[in-house]
């Protein structure tokens, strides 16, 4: 596709995933890339009134992080957007700050919202062009404007890639999902006046995209009535710039989080999410790493994400100390201190795990290379270290397989089995922190 400048076949992350085997089926995520700059503008200014509670929706916690967190960190994740403007009231500016800190958000920035929804984003916008400080060496004014409310957290790149390079195409794209209930017009006195075709209609989601200077002459020309009452941005671009939006239907997962209900909803989507994914850590064994994509293949029975690193920095040396799992693989012989080094890299990242991390120790004997003294000495080590881990919000298995005797199946169905208890891991309250409202 015109302006797809990655080999749809290279993995984003080429280092994590190992390539994908002739005929192997896509099951592993890659990122389709655009090659002109992209920016996100995340409207964040609003109080949620509809949920009833004191904290705006977008700043509730989930697992120790807040909504708005979850969705900065689905827009950071796709390397070709290049900068996102986080738009909140003054008063939350700090807090936001605190946030983008505490959870190592990168190319975030801050601007304060507007009393409408309109007025937040306009000031959304009207930042992309005014580049401060070092953004101005890391992002360009950009070609493309992706705008997607806070508050849907769940995004994925590949829809992302869809709007942006129709956006860039008609110069206005956005999501849209079929209507659930039909929608009636009524008369003034509260009556039925007639109810619309619902074939014809389709619910008007987030994100959309716009070029940059649709969507800031779409903001110079509409009126104080449209910054006031108007909820549509596409509209404003048909209005005032005679440019009508290319729609693409997205997933059922693009739903706002409006009512306390929907925090119910998101709060159980992100616990699932998380106990379906886990990093295996296989330091330079190249044993280690066989071992890694065996498992990675056996962990798609399980419906589970496995992404394969050789350790715990990313390419920039930071640490991947996201809401990962862990699997730490051993191909040589079991040593503690392969352990020991993955605690050491949490310690040293500085981030106490807000919800329960799990790391596997895998370790793959060839034969019976242990005294059974060695094995028992290790295993109360091993205890020792997990009960040490526990402290740090880290629970802490190990699983020796020996090769020689039983076959590697069995020893999947049963790694299985404990993946499949990082589950009911995340089912469990976050230690010390009593989740705010
Ligand atoms: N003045 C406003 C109003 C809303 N928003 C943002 O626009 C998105 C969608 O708006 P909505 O769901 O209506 O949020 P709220 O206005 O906070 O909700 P409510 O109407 O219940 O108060 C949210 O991320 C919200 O923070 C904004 O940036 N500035
Ligand atoms: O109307 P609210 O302020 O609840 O939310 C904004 C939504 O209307 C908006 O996100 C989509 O309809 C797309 O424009």
């Amino acid at each position: 596709m015109e302006g797809d400048i990655c080999d749809p076949d290279r993995a984003a992350y080429p280092r994590i995933f190992p390539p994908r085997e002739a005929g192997e089926s896509d099951h592993q995520p890659f990122e389709r890339c655009v090659n002109f700059p992209v920016s996100v503008v995340l409207p964040a200014a609003g109080t949620g009134e509809r949920t009833g509670l004191q904290t705006p929706k977008q700043f509730c916690s989930f697992l120790g992080r807040p909504l708005i967190s979850y969705t900065i960190q689905a827009f950071e994740r796709v390397s070709w957007i290049q900068s996102i403007v986080v738009v909140v009231l003054k008063e939350n500016m700090a807090l936001m700050t605190d946030i983008i800190q505490r959870f190592q958000h990168r190319k975030v920035r801050v601007v304060p919202g507007g009393s409408t929804r309109h007025r937040s984003i306009c000031s959304g916008v009207l930042a992309l062009g005014e580049l401060e400080g070092e953004e101005s060496h890391a992002a360009v004014q950009p070609k493309v404007v992706i705008i997607h409310d806070a508050v849907r957290p769940f995004v994925e790149a590949d829809f992302l890639y869809k709007i942006a390079m129709a956006a860039k195409e008609q110069g206005a794209a956005g999501a849209i999902r079929p209507l659930v209930s039909t929608v009636i017009a009524t008369t003034s006195e509260g009556y039925l006046d007639h109810s619309l075709d619902r074939a014809k209609y389709r619910a008007s989601e987030m994100p959309q995209g716009f070029t940059y200077d649709v969507i800031y002459q779409a903001y110079q020309r509409c009126t104080e009535s449209d910054f006031d009452f108007g909820t549509e941005c596409l509209h404003l671009a048909l209005q005032y710039c005679g440019v009508s939006a290319k729609l693409i239907e997205g997933p059922p997962t693009l739903w706002k989080v409006t009512y306390k209900r929907d925090l119910a909803a998101a709060e159980s989507i992100i616990k699932e999410t998380l106990s379906r994914s886990a990093c295996v850590v296989t330091g330079a064994s190249a044993q280690a790493v066989t071992l890694a994509g065996t498992l990675q293949k056996a962990a798609r029975t399980w419906d589970m994400e496995l992404n394969v690193i050789p350790d715990l920095k990313g390419d920039n040396g930071s640490y991947l100390l996201t809401e990962w799992n862990f699997i730490l693989v051993s191909g040589s012989l079991p040593c503690l201190s392969e352990v020991e080094a993955i605690l050491t890299d949490f310690k040293a990242a500085n981030r106490a795990p807000l919800h329960p991390f799990v790391i596997v120790w895998v370790h793959l004997s060839s034969s019976d290379e242990l005294s059974i003294s060695r094995t028992m000495a290790e295993q109360v080590a091993i205890m020792d270290l997990a009960s040490a881990a526990k402290l740090q919000n880290i629970f802490l298995y190990g699983i020796q397989i020996h090769q020689s005797k039983i076959p590697l199946e069995v020893y999947m169905r049963a790694l299985g089995s404990l993946c499949g208890n990082l589950t009911s891991l995340h089912r469990k309250k976050p230690r010390n922190h009593s989740p705010s409202q």
